[in-house]
């Protein structure tokens, strides 16, 4: 922002919502004649540098004219008397995803998130220490008449002044202080102490020790501290974890992951570090390396990009082997593993010694789900030479990482090699696409109603997203990439952000926000996407990225210009070593009871975060929680690849397959199929399509275990087989919803729900009339066009209409 923008909001202390490089005032500040969006202001030289894409229009109610040169905008306004219009990029206006009344109210994000909290959509993730302690029952005794006997010629004290003294001990500062000192806090000091109290009133016998104490203190004013032994063993009982919180604390200590990798730290590492942009041929340079090296594995962050090392490397005569969770393939057999490995990087071995390793994409160090394999990998990697490649933003928290081992890293910087240039203009219809384009949209509803509507005009697409299995996607990605072959348009998610070869000349942003909060993508993701465009060696050699309504350009400028910040934190998770000492000093705890205190008291330095699978993890062992298992059955199932989110069917299956391997009855194929009524029928809609997506990745979890429990789940093989079928099932579904049916899949529901009621304030619905006017502008097949004010009543009545029903949905759910 120039210097004389920041004098302007200070003198008028306008609050913002910040849009990556463009900054709104606060709603309340635009104010809205029937059609259009003014600013409440005297002039707007605030604006700031990227402004030049923000439309800007001036003229009666109805027309929007734009000027071609915005900067001299306030010159033509100073001449025409009238307030300068403006139209709020379309991203944010047009789309639902990102709540307007949220927008309108200046709500924050972390407000939404509050919504979501409060109505335990989203759940808390760690709870208190001390809510997850069962403390052990200890009851006073109570002997037989004749066994008293034993214990008799030590007074009894009159419970009145025992109730005295025990009064006396609980308000004694330095007995909290002593209970602090063995871990015992308040709020279990309370507890303890009630029990306690019950033991020593209760008692019948009271054991004469602690009957002599009180006759002391009583008759002879003894210290009531006296007690505190007594106190500290009732505690013990109670909470056996008092015993053995150091070893707790220590075990739980996260703060020295580099102590977890004992044969990487033999090694004295040399660390290379490949930094550039996408394209820069970072990892072409580290592949180089990992050829010439007499062994060596490459970590990559996709199935589909290790497969593709395994066959170049392979193809280039460098024998190589490929190991990711559910697949192996070997360049001899299975019998004679070669000195090379492409492999997923969860996969890379700790144990194993190697010259070069190859870890690619480091920057996912920060990824909130994987981020701490790549984390286990930096530190684990047991090899004399690690090369990196990944984003510059990865440098300064690898150096931070590496720097108590004392390792140096060398950091080789790499430019884009071929051009990629931001568009002048947005696509603005989808009649102008092009050979070689990709849409990028993140809404499976959104890329199956663009490709029915290329289709219908002709132009033949692949389709890729997250979901979809990755014998599919690669099969999309040939078709689309083969020169000979009509597929000529490419439309998909973020999916093919990251490693992905593709012969893209275009990048076209449908949008701009990501679902479920409707949040702006980071710049980092947008660059990421938007470098597949002009792949070096690939059919275009120059890209251009650009987005589909003109309106959104101005943001996508902003992402392409906004420097990258360095990366802080790094993603971390425990070992089963951690989980099974932990299990041995809390012999009696359940597996779920020992992640959540591990999670509770670990400690964290401020560069790692807990991995979010450890909240995967949680999930899965409280599905196992009633199964008998042995520790480490446990644990693997736990990391099984498999998000069972909200899904009681995907929780329904993963309980059948342990219900049967605890029943000691292998889990064969027909056994699968039973499951999934086998075979399965082919798609119409999005719902059935998402159902044959949700079969092949449970496949893709049996194979997984097969090859953890080789002995259990048999047949890999003929479940390999099942999903070539139902690859072809799940592409024929696709051409059916593209040709024939109408999606029924509804938007977000999480997304409707954030539409929650905001007082209808003056200001509020002055902003949602200004809003509504942006909606308006809408893309469709045939172009830009502008709505009449009979389109625009006819527009409003639907949205009230569907406000309605989300309420009533709303009402339901909660
Ligand atoms: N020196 C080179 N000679 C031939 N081809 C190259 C060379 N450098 C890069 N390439 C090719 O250019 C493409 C992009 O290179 P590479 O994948 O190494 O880039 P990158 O910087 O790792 O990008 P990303 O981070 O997006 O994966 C690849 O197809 C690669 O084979």
């Amino acid at each position: 922002m120039f210097k004389k923008d920041e004098d302007f909001f200070q003198d008028r202390t306008i609050s913002f919502i910040k849009l990556s490089q463009l900054s709104l005032p606060k709603m309340s500040n635009w104010v809205s004649c029937k059609s259009k969006i003014l600013l409440n202001t005297p002039n707007f030289s605030w604006l700031p540098a990227t402004s030049q894409t923000v439309k800007f229009v001036h003229g009666d109610r109805t027309g929007f004219k734009q000027y071609g040169d915005p900067d001299n905008a306030h010159k033509s306004d100073s001449t025409n008397h009238r307030k300068p219009l403006i139209s709020l990029p379309s991203t944010i206006a047009r789309n639902r995803q990102y709540p307007a009344r949220l927008i309108r109210s200046g709500r924050s994000r972390e407000a939404m998130l509050q919504t979501l909290f409060s109505r335990n959509l989203v759940e808390s993730t760690s709870k208190n220490f001390e809510d997850l302690l069962v403390p052990v029952k200890v009851d006073p005794i109570q002997m037989e008449e004749d066994v008293k006997i034993e214990f008799e010629g030590v007074e009894d004290v009159d419970p009145k002044l025992m109730v005295e003294v025990l009064e006396n001990f609980r308000n004694k500062e330095i007995i909290r202080e002593l209970a602090k000192e063995h871990d015992i806090t308040e709020r279990l000091f309370g507890n303890i102490f009630r029990s306690f109290r019950d033991y020593c009133l209760k008692s019948k016998p009271l054991d004469p020790d602690l009957k002599v104490i009180f006759s002391d203190i009583v008759k002879y004013g003894h210290s009531v501290d006296q007690l505190f032994v007594f106190f500290l063993t009732h505690a013990r009982k109670m909470y056996p974890h008092l015993e053995c919180m150091k070893e707790l604390k220590s075990i739980s200590d996260l703060t020295q992951p580099h102590n977890w990798y004992p044969l990487a730290r033999t090694i004295q590492r040399k660390v290379i570090f490949h930094a550039g942009p996408t394209n820069s041929g970072k990892t072409h340079e580290a592949l180089q390396a990992f050829k010439n090296a007499k062994s060596g594995a490459f970590c990559g962050p996709l199935r589909l990009l290790a497969a593709e090392v395994f066959r170049r490397m392979n193809a280039e005569g460098c024998p190589c082997d490929l190991v990711t969770g559910d697949d192996r393939q070997y360049a001899i057999d299975n019998m004679n593993p070669v000195s090379h490995i492409a492999c997923t990087v969860e996969m890379l071995s700790s144990e194993m010694h190697v010259d070069l390793i190859v870890i690619d994409e480091i920057q996912m160090l920060r990824d909130t789900q994987r981020g701490s394999s790549w984390t286990r990998a930096l530190l684990g990697a047991a090899a004399d030479e690690i090369h990196l490649c990944g984003e510059k933003a990865a440098v300064p928290i690898v150096k931070k990482i590496l720097d108590p081992i004392g390792e140096h890293v060398e950091v080789k910087e790499y430019e884009r090699k071929s051009k990629l240039v931001v568009s002048t203009h947005g696509l603005r219809a989808l009649t102008n696409i092009q050979p070689g384009d990709c849409i990028v949209t993140f809404n499976k509803k959104t890329i199956f109603d663009t490709v029915r509507k290329l289709e219908k005009s002709g132009v033949k697409c692949s389709v890729i997203y997250g979901d979809l299995p990755a014998a599919t996607k690669r099969l999309q990605a040939e078709s689309f990439n083969d020169p000979n072959d009509p597929t000529k348009v490419l439309v998909s998610t973020d999916a093919i952000g990251m490693g992905l070869n593709l012969n893209i000349k275009r990048i076209i942003f449908e949008r701009l926000t990501k679902p479920p909060f409707g949040d702006l993508i980071a710049a980092t993701h947008v660059k990421q996407i938007a470098g597949r465009a002009g792949r070096f060696a690939s059919q275009y050699t120059e890209g251009e990225v650009m987005t589909l309504n003109e309106d959104d350009m101005c943001i996508l400028r902003g992402k392409m210009e906004e420097p990258i910040e360095d990366i802080a934190q790094v993603g971390i998770m425990p070992g089963f070593e951690q989980v099974e000492l932990f299990s041995h000093h809390l012999p009696k705890a359940t597996f779920v009871n020992i992640l959540e205190i591990f999670q509770s008291i670990a400690t964290i330095s401020g560069d790692f975060f807990l991995s979010e699978a450890f909240q995967n993890m949680l999930k899965i062992s409280k599905v196992l929680h009633n199964y008998d298992l042995p520790l480490k059955t446990r644990y693997t199932f736990c990391l099984v690849p498999y998000n069972i989110g909200k899904s009681n069917s995907k929780e329904n299956l993963l309980v059948s397959v342990i219900e049967r391997y605890i029943g000691g009855q292998p889990i064969t194929a027909n056994f699968i199929a039973t499951l999934f009524r086998w075979p399965l029928k082919l798609g119409k809609n999005l719902d059935q399509l998402t159902k044959l997506e949700d079969a092949y990745e449970f496949f893709d979890v049996y194979l997984w275990l097969s090859y953890r429990f080789p002995d259990m789940f048999t047949e890999p093989e003929k479940i390999r087989d099942m999903q070539i079928e139902l690859n072809k099932i799940i592409l024929e579904t696709i051409r059916v919803i593209i040709f024939q049916d109408e999606p029924k899949c509804d938007d977000e529901l999480l997304n409707n729900l954030l539409n929650e009621e905001i007082p209808e304030t003056e200001e509020n619905i002055t902003d949602e009339i200004a809003l509504e006017e942006d909606f308006r502008i809408e893309f469709e097949a045939g172009g830009v066009k502008e709505t009449t004010d009979v389109e625009v009543e006819a527009h409003e009545e639907k949205e009230s209409q569907e406000t309605n029903t989300i309420q009533n949905e709303e009402k339901k759910l909660i």
